[in-house]
């Protein structure tokens, strides 16, 4: 009897299906009208799908390659493009400031909520609440003080005197070593140096010692599925679909990424976990660190034995694990990407690489007094070669959205409050009206005696490859080091030859008639090559 009245009726199927169906479309068909006619920013150019859907952005992140499609969108469309209903891209110099700047009604959008790995332990990194990212700037910051930084020049050339070891190691009669992946080698170094910095101890990727070169891999897979969710808001502001982040992830994992994830997890919980007892061990007033003989202070060892300076807290563990994953992930990829690209841009630019060894041969006598300090500071040109590639090939070279807490003008044009919005660093890197024929590298561009004050002032005000405002890049000091430290010794010990057999491998040609060093987008960047073979210079 009870079995007759649920019971099932075939007839039914196909009309509630067409019903739901019908529904589902209605609603689509009603929410576009309203977003393409009568919604705030209904008045803004963009491409259709951009205007009604969030799944156009997911798509070309997916792509890799959204930051060159930004740029080509902004050619079309002008200045200001809907790139999501509810989401707008500038590209002008003022609207860097309006977005970015640091009293701007602004916080990190939505989207970065995707980013968390468990529940909602945020990082400084990830954190979207200001008065949270206040907090947790003020003890993060003793790891990047100046005398932080100090203590870190050793490690930083103990990596680096690796990494030189390795480019001739294999060199044939000519003296000419064999060619080198720079994507990869330069990972070597930089996830080396920050596990160094991070832990106390690296992770000797170059050597091959510990088996470790897994994490670059997890990093780069895990980075795949961020990329793409940081382009969905809707992962960061709907509960349901925030609890299946983790599943969406899977999508862009093979069972290999996955194994490599899970063991840089653990092996991050492992050394963060060692690191917080030896600090907790420490004998009061002595330095456990160099007791215990590991080289000089660590990240960690900073921000262990720091305080909030006004609620006087410290990080517990699971935020001190969450800081040290970021930092790894933070400061490896983007130092590496910076570093691959200024080499893949001398190696094609002779003229240029020849300038930047003239400069370090007449301030340097040997390449042991290559350490920071004002000497290095006084080249001028090794400078303007590192903003110069960072410019060309920005490690981050999306759009990284910010959303509106209150109405706000971006650019003289009110942005409603909750609206997504930013400035596709690509995109005003290579800005005309910023940098004269953008899509060639050239150095000089940043010296005011060759171009005048005028155009260096412009250029300055449309690049921000480490972001600018409260939320910008607090490696960046660490970053110039590594940087800085790095390209002055190799271009003042070896000759550099592009293996031409590999040439093309990692070149992007953007704009016909232009190459460059191509990022794949995904938050940071995927890269590879440039293919180099380098050789001692005979003193
Ligand atoms: C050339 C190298 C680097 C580049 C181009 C770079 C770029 C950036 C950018 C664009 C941001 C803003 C991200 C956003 O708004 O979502 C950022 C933030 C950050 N970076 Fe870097 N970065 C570099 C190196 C480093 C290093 C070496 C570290 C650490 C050791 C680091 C740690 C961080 C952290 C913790 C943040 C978040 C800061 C905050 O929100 O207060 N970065 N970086």
């Amino acid at each position: 009897m009870i079995a007759q009245t649920v019971g099932f009726d075939k007839d039914l199927v196909l009309p509630s299906v067409l019903v739901a169906f019908s529904v589902l479309v209605g609603y689509v068909a009603i929410q576009s009208i309203y977003y393409l006619y009568f919604h705030p920013l209904a008045s803004l150019p963009g491409p259709f799908f951009a205007r009604i859907t969030d799944l156009y952005g997911g798509y070309h992140a997916w792509t890799g390659r959204h930051h060159y499609h930004l740029y080509k969108l902004h050619k079309k469309y002008g200045p200001v493009i809907r790139y999501g209903p509810n989401r707008v891209s500038f590209n002008t110099a003022t609207a860097v400031k309006d977005i970015y700047g640091a009293t701007k009604p602004l916080r990190k959008s939505a989207g970065y909520r995707a980013l968390l790995l468990s529940g909602n332990v945020f990082s400084l990194f990830t954190s979207i609440d200001k008065s949270f990212h206040g907090k947790r700037k003020r003890i993060m910051s003793h790891g990047f003080s100046d005398a932080a930084l100090r203590s870190y020049e050793p490690i930083v050339q103990e990596r680096i005197d690796k990494f030189l070891e390795i480019l001739t190691k294999e060199a044939g009669t000519d003296g000419w070593g064999v060619s080198k992946n720079m994507s990869r080698l330069c990972a070597g170094l930089t996830f080396d140096v920050m596990g160094a910095l991070v832990f106390g101890q690296p992770f000797k990727i170059l050597e091959d010692e510990n088996g470790l070169s897994y994490v670059i891999d997890a990093i780069i897979s895990a980075s795949r599925a961020v990329g793409v969710m940081v382009h969905l808001p809707v992962f960061g502001k709907n509960n349901i679909l925030f609890k299946t982040r983790g599943l969406f992830r899977l999508l862009f994992l093979s069972i290999k990424d996955l194994k490599n994830i899970k063991a840089f997890l653990a092996l991050s919980a492992k050394l963060t976990k060692e690191r917080t007892a030896q600090e907790a061990a420490k004998v009061a007033g002595e330095d456990i660190v160099k007791a215990q003989g590991v080289p000089n202070k660590d990240i960690l060892g900073w921000i262990l034995a720091a305080t909030d300076p006004e609620t006087g807290e410290h990080l517990s563990l699971s935020d001190v694990w969450g800081e040290a994953r970021v930092l790894i992930i933070a400061g490896s990829d983007t130092t590496s990407t910076s570093l691959s690209g200024a080499l893949y841009y001398l190696s094609r630019n002779p003229a240029i690489l020849n300038k930047l060894r003239t400069e370090l041969r007449t301030t340097f006598s040997s390449e042991d007094e290559i350490w920071p300090g004002s000497k290095i500071n006084s080249c001028s040109y090794l400078k303007h070669v590192i903003e110069e590639a960072l410019r060309m090939s920005a490690p981050v070279g999306g759009i990284l959205w910010r959303e509106t807490t209150v109405d706000h003008v971006v650019q003289g044009i009110t942005i409603p409050a909750g609206t997504d919005c930013g400035v596709p660093v690509y995109s005003i890197h290579h800005h005309s009206d910023y940098f004269h024929d953008p899509h060639v590298f050239n150095p000089d561009r940043w010296d005011e005696n060759i171009v005048g004050a005028e155009a260096v002032v412009a250029a300055k005000s449309a690049w921000i490859p480490f972001q600018i405002g409260s939320r910008g890049c607090i490696g960046r000091p660490l970053a110039n080091m590594e940087l800085t430290l790095t390209l002055a010794r190799i271009v003042y010990s070896f000759e550099i030859r592009v293996d031409e057999s590999q040439r093309s491998l990692g070149q992007a040609d953007v704009v016909p008639g232009y190459t460059e060093f191509e990022t794949k987008d995904q938050l940071t960047a995927e890269t590879t090559g440039p293919f180099l073979q380098f050789k001692k210079i005979e003193v």
